[in-house]
């Protein structure tokens, strides 16, 4: 389980992260949602490490996150899909894949390549393609299902569907649903697309300028439409 209490982040002096609190349990999925510079990005690199410099409480399964390196956070089990989807470009598919088992926590049995692209049936006729012969969309598939390989306990997923065409945010969400529920991988998902955050997760945290501003269910999200009316229309 993550726990996350009082957590503030730094660029220099600048203060981005205000003070967040949250828990995930284990195989739980959860949004943070807001608007563009409202901290989802920043909360995600706090949790997986390398990034801003974190202060408060961040722990996993009791473990002080602050002690550990980043690979050695991935060793217990945490993935980082970042924004900028990293896929190596030289390589193809397959072995962009493969690439990933190296990031496989103890104790856990990483998915062959063959195996999550039956997840991302898009992936099938472009397993020899190099990296750079994908279209942006084909890409960030290939990056969560990267991501998903070494099935992490926990999958940090930055803003997966940006500028996505909508039969692949689509595909992503069956994709995403379909692993996490038969591996029990949990997931906090950073997104703006409140489509695609709604179909992957039963909760959601509402980040405004660095500060949560509502928690709850989807449900309880549609009850108080001036949530989404204060912070999160542009
Ligand atoms: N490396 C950095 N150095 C300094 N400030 C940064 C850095 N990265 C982000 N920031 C600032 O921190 C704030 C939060 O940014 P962050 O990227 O976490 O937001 P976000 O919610 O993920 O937005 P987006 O949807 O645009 O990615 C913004 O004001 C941003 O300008």
């Amino acid at each position: 389980m993550l726990e996350v209490k009082q957590l503030r982040a730094l660029y220099g002096d600048s203060l981005v992260l205000h003070g967040i609190d949250l828990k995930i349990a284990p195989s739980e999925r959860v949004a943070v949602i807001g608007r563009n510079g409202a901290g989802k990005s920043t909360l995600l690199k706090s949790i997986m490490g390398g990034g801003p410099a974190a202060h408060g409480v961040l722990q996993w399964n009791g473990a002080d996150l602050h002690r550990l390196k980043g690979f050695e956070r991935t060793r217990l089990g945490l993935s980082l899909v970042p924004e900028d989807r990293r896929i190596f470009p030289h390589l193809t598919v397959v072995e962009n894949l493969e690439i990933a088992r190296h990031a496989t926590a103890k104790g856990k049995t990483p998915a062959s390549p063959e195996a999550m692209i039956r997840f991302f049936p898009m992936l099938e006729t472009l397993k020899a393609r190099f990296g750079n012969q994908l279209s942006g969309g084909q890409q960030q598939l290939l990056a969560v299902a990267r991501g998903l390989l070494p099935m992490p306990k926990l999958l940090l997923l930055d803003e997966p569907t940006e500028g996505l065409a909508p039969i692949i945010v689509e595909q992503m969400a069956k994709s995403i649903n379909a692993i996490c529920d038969e591996h029990r991988v949990a997931l906090l998902l950073s997104e703006q697309n409140l489509w695609f955050a709604r179909q992957c997760t039963h909760a959601l945290h509402v980040l405004d300028t660095g500060r949560i501003v509502f928690s709850g269910t989807w449900d309880e999200f549609d009850a108080y439409p001036e949530v989404r009316n204060r912070h999160l229309a542009v």
